[in-house]
């Protein structure tokens, strides 16, 4: 039976793969996610969660007994990404942009091996409610925002500022479990007990 390795340091991927109930481990991978000139957010969340994999490939001393996992997620407003805030400023430019409007989360996945490789892209539209600058202010001083795209977690304080979403939750936390785990099953894991047909 092969191994799964999640290319990741998110403990939110970490949380949702577990959910999965399939064994893995999880290694971090250091790579560059500058997005390239004249890159789609599409293209370059697709593009992100293939590298980290396959840095995490790299790495492995076994890597033909092995796949490996790589997810990116960007929060997309007007055809600009937004990755992860680098400061107050940073992240209060964001929340200006997000405020009082919908904007889509995006998730690239990867699932490849020594031979192969299987991705999926997932979109969600998020809608936030109009924020005040004491809110946003609020928002930073909770120390939530920092190592999340967009600036914010659905799953926490941020979910506070959430209006309506319209696709994966889970997507939006950094993992889609329903696209995860159909990529799992062409590699052939089997989830519980025939869960997701394989
Ligand atoms: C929008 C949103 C993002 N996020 C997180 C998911 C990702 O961890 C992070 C986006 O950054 P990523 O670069 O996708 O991931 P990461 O650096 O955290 O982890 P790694 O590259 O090692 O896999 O933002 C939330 O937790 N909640 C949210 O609502």
């Amino acid at each position: 039976m092969a191994k799964l390795i999640l290319a990741s340091q998110s403990p939110r991927r970490r949380e949702l793969l577990t959910t999965l109930g399939i064994d893995f481990t999880a290694l971090a991978t250091d790579i560059d996610e500058s997005v390239l000139s004249g890159e789609t957010p599409n293209r370059y969340v697709d593009r992100l969660a293939l590298v980290k994999a396959q840095a995490g490939l790299a790495l492995l001393d076994r890597p033909a007994d092995c796949w490996v996992l790589g997810s990116d997620t960007s929060v997309v407003i007007d055809g600009q990404i937004l990755g992860k805030p680098t400061s107050k400023e940073h992240f209060q430019t964001m929340m200006r942009l997000l405020s009082g409007r919908t904007h889509q989360v995006l998730t690239g996945i990867a699932l490849v091996s020594v031979g192969d490789s299987y991705r999926a892209l997932v979109t969600t539209d998020v809608s936030f409610m109009a924020l005040s600058e004491p809110q946003i202010s609020a928002y930073w001083h909770s120390g939530e925002p920092l190592d999340k795209a967009g600036g914010y977690g659905i799953q926490g304080l941020g979910g506070v500022f959430v209006t309506k979403i319209a696709g994966s939750y889970s997507s939006v936390v950094g993992l889609p479990l329903h696209e995860t785990a159909l990529l799992l099953g062409k590699a052939r894991f089997s989830l519980y007990q025939g869960l997701m047909p394989i």
